[in-house]
């Protein structure tokens, strides 16, 4: 008999996103994304992570010569420089097509990451939190995501917790 307590393709993409989050060096807010192909994915099996990305700085600026402080002028704070999960995630593809994929996000995108989602041809949007949804940023993506056709799914996870044990030894 099958095993009972498997994840959920769900669960395991976000947990892949979450996971992704780890590598950031941003020390308030981690974020992580995880493109996978859907049903309609030309030349691609479904459910293949195509992506992956983390919200850090781009190739060659170094994070010890660049600022991870969210107060002070603009020049002094992180967010001029850094790179939003999602649009990683997007460029790590390095041209694969992304038309019909799915985006899983713990974050609800930007209005930045929304335009590059909309425009690689992503049509679904996966996410855990949506805490910024009063902020014109939130609702300017909406707005967009919304006009392109782009589904938007809150994601009630199957379980609360993935614990990973490096200790193989103990299976
Ligand atoms: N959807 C998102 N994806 C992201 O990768 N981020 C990144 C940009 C920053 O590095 C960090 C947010 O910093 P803070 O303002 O919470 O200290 O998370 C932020 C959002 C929220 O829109
Ligand atoms: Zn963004």
């Amino acid at each position: 008999m099958k095993r009972p307590d498997y994840i959920s393709w769900d669960d395991y993409f976000m947990g892949m996103a979450l996971l992704a989050a780890k590598r950031s060096k941003d020390p308030s807010t981690q974020v992580g994304a995880c493109i996978v192909s859907g049903e309609e994915c030309v030349g691609q099996r479904p459910n293949t992570i195509l992506s992956l990305g983390y919200n850090g700085f781009p190739i060659g600026c170094k994070d010890d010569h660049f600022p991870w402080d969210r107060e002070g002028n603009f020049l002094d704070t992180k967010y001029p420089f850094v790179v939003h999960a999602e649009l990683n995630a997007i460029l790590n593809a390095q041209g694969k097509s992304l038309v019909g994929a799915k985006l899983y996000v713990a974050l609800f995108p930007c209005n930045e990451c929304c335009k590059a989602i909309i425009q690689s041809g992503i049509n679904e949007v996966i996410y855990l939190s949506d805490k910024y949804a009063q902020t014109d940023v939130v609702k300017a993506s909406k707005k967009m995501f919304e006009a392109a056709g782009v589904k938007l799914t809150r994601l009630e996870t199957q379980t609360s917790k993935i614990v990973l044990d490096f200790n193989v030894e103990m299976i």
